[in-house]
């Protein structure tokens, strides 16, 4: 199993760290534009091997797309993160180009691959790499609500007092500050609905917490977070090289799922070795339903600024 990830920055490097650590691939390549960055990481992480116990054989390229040749998975975390104060809408102007172009050079080495994109705006970038590869839709996913869905976990792990393994719950919508649609009503503590445990109030309060969870770190760092995203397209990953038959909000291309056609927006979906297996559909009540085509709005919105 072969990976490619392009962007050695804070989350490639990091999702590379935990591909590795996690030691299901045999190869990772971590590419970069910055000469000798992504080699420099990869050496860097390679001298981990022996302490974290792995075998995965992580090298490191610039600007070198032959090095990425026939790889199972490419995942795409090139681009600018934003700063305190910024939204990922307004990531665009530069991100659009570095996608469009990057996503061109893995498949013209790897036509078989599964795309994971990463880059802000993520849906309209998952959107672009549509338009612009022609890859089987299958084949295109965007992470966000594997992140989203952890933060909320995080959060509700938070006001319930309650370890995290206890708690489930999931994030749907779009990956931006007011498109994420926590569903708060599935949220479970080891099967029992959430709101047994806590007010409403404090349930709003966690839907919030949760939505600005990413400009809460941005605040906070100075630059966006990457841990929680590393270790969160580690998963996705995962469940592809492993076919693992995993259920993960990710963001997919909808043709009429969820009352919606014609863009990439976060819904749950089965992964496995072919990429996206199946689109989930959850029954949702109307105040859900308004919240997703308001989202649905909104990531249509950003799309509308792509140069198709
Ligand atoms: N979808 C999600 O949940 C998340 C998305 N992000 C996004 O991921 C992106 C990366 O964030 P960070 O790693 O923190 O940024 P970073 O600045 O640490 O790393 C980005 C890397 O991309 C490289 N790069 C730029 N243009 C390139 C090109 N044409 N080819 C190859 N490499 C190129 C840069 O040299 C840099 O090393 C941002 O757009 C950020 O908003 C970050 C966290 C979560
Ligand atoms: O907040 C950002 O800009 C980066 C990101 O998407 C996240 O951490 O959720």
């Amino acid at each position: 199993m072969k990976v490619t990830v392009v962007g050695a920055g804070a989350v490639g490097a990091s999702c590379a760290e935990y591909i590795a650590i996690k030691n299901f691939a045999s190869e990772v390549v971590l590419l970069d534009i910055k000469e000798g960055y992504a080699e420099g990481k990869a050496m860097d992480l390679m001298q981990t091997a022996s302490l974290n116990g792995f075998d995965t054989k992580i090298t490191g390229s610039t600007s070198d797309y032959s090095k990425t040749a026939n790889s199972d998975i490419c995942v795409i975390t090139s681009g600018i993160p934003r700063k305190p104060g910024m939204t990922r809408e307004e990531l665009i102007g530069i991100n659009a180009g570095i996608v469009k172009a990057v996503s061109a050079d893995l498949i013209k080495h790897s036509p078989e691959t599964i795309i994971i994109v990463v880059s802000n705006p993520m849906d309209t970038m998952t959107y672009l790499v549509h338009k612009t590869t022609g890859l089987p839709k299958e084949r295109i996913i965007g992470m966000g609500g594997a992140l989203d869905s952890a933060r909320f976990k995080y959060r509700l792990a938070e006001a319930l007092e309650a370890p995290i393994s206890d708690v489930d719950g999931m994030v749907i919508g779009g990956h931006s500050d007011k498109g994420m649609v926590p569903l708060t009503r599935l949220a479970t503590r080891n099967s029992v609905p959430v709101t047994a445990f806590i007010s409403q109030e404090r349930l709003d309060q966690v839907k919030e917490d949760t939505k600005v969870g990413g400009a809460t770190l941005t605040g906070l760092l100075g630059t966006s977070a990457w841990y929680a995203p590393g270790a969160a397209v580690s998963g996705l990953v995962q469940a592809i090289a492993c076919d693992q038959k995993k259920i993960y909000p990710c963001s997919v291309l909808l043709n009429g799922e969820y009352g919606l056609s014609d863009l990439c927006i976060g819904v749950p979906v089965v992964l496995g070795r072919n990429g996206i297996e199946k689109i989930v559909e959850i029954e949702l009540n109307d105040a859900e339903k308004a919240h997703m085509q308001e989202s649905a709005d909104g990531v249509n919105a950003t799309n509308g600024l792509l140069e198709l």
